[in-house]
């Protein structure tokens, strides 16, 4: 297959660099990261190993953003620029590995060629060209309104070509809302606590965590999501098991000193509550936590 990995960071970096292994890459990055794959290639380091060379740029031309499938893997708030840039070329199919609910923004550029995503795999870029795998998780494609699909099947088959674990999922609406859960409750509570991902297995911070994930299934039934407070928590708790040693991807935010997703997480869980009057009131603290320290001055 013929792949673009739009935001070629931590886990684009990762994802694209282990489909390199067996399809036609190109990263679209940011120098210096860009640079040094073109010039050097990409090792992926930590739980996997790789050395490959994807073809990298900072500065995509439509002709290099025609692909068999555009994987999107931006921060979810920069997710409006990079559908811009995607839709001056003609991906077959997009697919968001994001966290938050990104497809809309996507779809309302690229149209039904977009495809909902998930990914639970951790990555850390530790420096320019190199990659470190901090957790070997799953990675779901579906179809946004559920149901099978040969397309989703197509991504999927090419993912797992390459070593990757990853399922076509007919239930890709409730998944995306599930995966919500599991970030509102993880990712927040681990950057705020400045902890790994494997802290939250017991103590006061699961508590924390548990809550906003029950939060989140709240506004996804009213949402009419059929995800059970029960099973959010427990997505929550296996996420945990299975990346304990991650340090999640909000975590490395705050601690380059950077923006968060916070209001693409735990704010749009928010955000959504009053039309059906369901509370959010650890979503609500997590989201403005974070953003008082982004409001107090953050790198970038
Ligand atoms: N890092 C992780 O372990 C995981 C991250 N995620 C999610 O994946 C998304 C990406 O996360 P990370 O990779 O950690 O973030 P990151 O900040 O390392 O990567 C995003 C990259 O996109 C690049 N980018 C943005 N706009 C661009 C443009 N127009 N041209 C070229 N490059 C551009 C940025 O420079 C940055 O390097 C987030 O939504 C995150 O929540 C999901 C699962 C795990
Ligand atoms: C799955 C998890 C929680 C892995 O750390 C993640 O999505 C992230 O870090 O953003």
């Amino acid at each position: 297959m013929d792949i673009v990995v739009f935001g070629a960071g931590a886990l684009g970096s990762l994802v694209g660099g282990l489909l390199a292994r067996d399809h036609h890459v190109t990263l679209v990055a940011r120098d210096p990261h860009a640079r040094r794959v073109a010039g050097q290639g990409l090792r992926v380091t930590g739980e996997l190993d790789a050395r490959v060379r994807p073809r990298a740029t900072t500065d995509p031309t439509p002709a290099d953003l025609t692909c068999d499938l555009a994987l999107v893997t931006v921060k979810a708030y920069d997710t409006a620029a990079a559908a811009r840039t995607l839709a001056t070329g003609d991906p077959a199919v997009v697919c968001a590995l994001s966290n938050g609910l990104t497809e809309e923004t996507l779809v309302a550029e690229l149209g039904d060629r977009v495809l909902a995503g998930s990914a639970t795999y951790g990555a850390e870029l530790v420096a320019p060209g190199e990659v470190r795998c901090t957790g070997v998780g799953r990675i779901h494609v579906g179809e946004l309104d559920g149901g099978t699909s040969e397309r989703a099947a197509r991504v999927a088959a090419a993912f797992r070509e390459a070593g990757l674990d990853c399922e076509a999922d007919p239930g890709m609406p409730r998944r995306r809302w599930e995966k919500l859960a599991v970030n509102a409750g993880i990712n927040a509570v681990t950057a705020l606590a400045r902890v790994e991902n494997g802290a939250l297995a017991d103590g006061p911070a699961r508590d924390v965590a548990h809550r906003a994930a029950r939060e989140t299934a709240r506004v996804a039934r009213a949402e009419g999501v059929d995800l059970t407070d029960d099973a959010a928590v427990a997505a929550v708790d296996t996420v945990v098991e299975e990346t304990a040693a991650n340090r999640s991807s909000m975590l490395q935010d705050v601690e380059r000193g950077s923006r968060t997703e916070a209001s693409e997480i735990n704010g749009a869980v928010v955000d959504r509550a009053p039309a059906h009057g369901v509370a959010t009131p650890t979503n609500r603290t997590l989201a403005d936590l974070l953003r008082a320290w982004e409001a107090a001055g953050i790198a970038e």
